[in-house]
């Protein structure tokens, strides 16, 4: 595509009328977006024509790779044969029909219906409404509270960040809104010193029937979770919490809901991150790897016992006028499509996932100020820590992190800080090749990282 415009006129522009999300916009002005203007595969590109290995696959959702020519080919099919109808009123459309049958077919056991909706945060705010709505048909309205974890991430709508555990969120806007609580997240490598991950999987999954008892049973609705906490720096949980965790809804009678918004789509090797850790919800929220980035949908598989009950409430009150797009939904099915009969999903639970896994940490555990190198499938992470031997974390949560980052970038990789963990979750078509090509360089990066740490007098 001609661009008609510099590098140094789009920065202006984009200075003069463009509000980013979670950016702090006179900092970002004073030196200048960079702009990507095209991309293929795993690679980007900027507007100086600086090629960039993507570590991180946009923001965790471009599964399928870049420069798909099936994707753009379906959208324009759809879009001329029919752009929009909405789903309201006793109305569908074939792409939203083949969409759902498709999710059916590739969903857990008992996952036969969707709902959709236009991103992560709208799939967790309907969910939210949607466990509400379950307790009141139930007979049992006064269950309304919805348990989260701290440093969980859901999203950036009122619900969605009120249910998320990043309280610097939570200070604007004034959050939580009522009738949502958190316990600690299930980072052993913090909060499980001395003690073997499975004896810190049930002290952790046991956080969440303290809280239930101290609410009260009778007014818990939901835990929700991510399989693997990405935004809060790919914390993977040991194995026996999951199950525990589902135990304990159990037990109390509580609706398990997984945001499967990052690790769905084949992130871990699995279809989806429930899957990897052998546990069952009765809801999960997904978006992202759903139609890979290319289009924006987000879908709620909701549980047949679920969805039976919402609908011997008749009405459920809530939808968007875009549920269900028709090109959204068409570009959807073809991605999962793909993600299905290429294999690609499978590649990743047998090849390329346990090869990143193996690579990632031979490449990285040797470095004096990483630490907990971890990973499953195609989402793996570090953390920079001050020193090793004691698991002391460094001053200043963040500051270490952004400034690995930062190295990265300029030598033209994106791999994402999420406070002091160091984060990749590169697209699933990554090949072997290009998973050494992206160590190597993450690793020269990394020897950089250690010499600035010692000019500073950090290390
Ligand atoms: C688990 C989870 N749930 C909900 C959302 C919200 O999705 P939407 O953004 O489509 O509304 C997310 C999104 N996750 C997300 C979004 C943007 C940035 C980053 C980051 O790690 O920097 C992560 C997510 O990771």
């Amino acid at each position: 595509m001609k661009h008609q415009r510099s590098t140094a006129q789009w920065r202006e522009m984009d200075a003069a009328h463009h509000l980013h999300p979670f950016t702090d916009t006179a900092s970002l002005n004073a030196q200048g977006v960079r702009m990507i203007t095209h991309a293929d595969g795993i690679y980007l590109w900027d507007s100086e024509g600086n090629k960039i290995i993507d570590g991180m696959a946009g923001l965790w959702c471009v599964n399928i790779g870049y420069g798909r020519k099936d994707l753009p080919e379906i959208a324009k099919r759809q879009m001329e044969e029919l752009a929009y109808y909405n789903t309201f009123f006793k109305t569908s459309h074939p792409a939203v029909v083949e969409l759902s049958h498709l999710l059916a077919e590739v969903a857990p056991k008992g996952f036969d219906h969707v709902f959709y909706t236009n991103s992560g945060s709208e799939s967790v705010d309907t969910m939210i409404r949607m466990v509400r709505r379950y307790w009141d048909v139930k007979g049992k309205p006064q269950k309304k509270t919805l348990i989260g974890r701290w440093n969980g991430y859901h999203g950036s709508t009122i619900g969605g960040a009120s249910l998320g555990g990043m309280s610097y969120m939570h200070e604007q806007g004034d959050l939580p809104i009522p009738g949502i609580v958190h316990v600690q997240q299930p980072w052993h490598y913090k909060y499980g010193k001395g003690m073997s991950a499975d004896e810190f999987g049930l002290l952790a999954a046991s956080w969440i029937e303290d809280k239930i008892l101290e609410v009260g049973a009778d007014k818990v609705a939901a835990f929700v979770g991510e399989p693997i906490q990405g935004a809060g720096g790919v914390i993977i949980p040991p194995a026996s919490y999951w199950p525990e965790v589902e135990r304990i809804c159990r037990k109390y009678d509580i609706l398990l809901v997984a945001d499967e918004v990052i690790c769905g789509f084949g992130r871990t090797g699995h279809w989806f991150g429930q899957q990897q850790f052998g546990f069952t919800p009765d809801i999960f929220t997904t978006a992202k790897g759903l139609s890979s980035g290319y289009l924006p949908i987000g879908a709620v598989f909701v549980g047949n016992e679920v969805a039976a009950t919402l609908a011997a409430g008749g009405d459920f009150n809530h939808g968007f006028t875009y549920s269900g797009h028709p090109v959204a939904a068409a570009v959807a099915h073809a991605n999962v499509k793909a993600l299905r009969d290429e294999g690609i999903v499978a590649a990743v639970h047998e090849d390329t996932g346990p090869y990143m896994q193996k690579r990632w940490r031979e490449a990285f555990s040797r470095f004096e100020h990483v630490d907990d190198v971890r990973g499953v499938g195609l989402i793996q992470a570090f953390t920079l820590v001050k020193d090793k031997a004691s698991q002391t974390l460094f001053d200043n949560w963040g500051e270490i992190g952004l400034m690995c980052r930062d190295i990265f970038f300029r030598h033209g990789l994106i791999m994402r800080a999420c406070g002091d963990h160091i984060v990749s979750a590169p697209p699933l078509i990554i090949s072997k090749d290009q998973i050494d090509e992206m160590i190597a360089t993450a690793v020269e990066c990394m020897e950089i990282f250690e010499q600035k740490l010692k000019e500073r007098g950090l290390a």
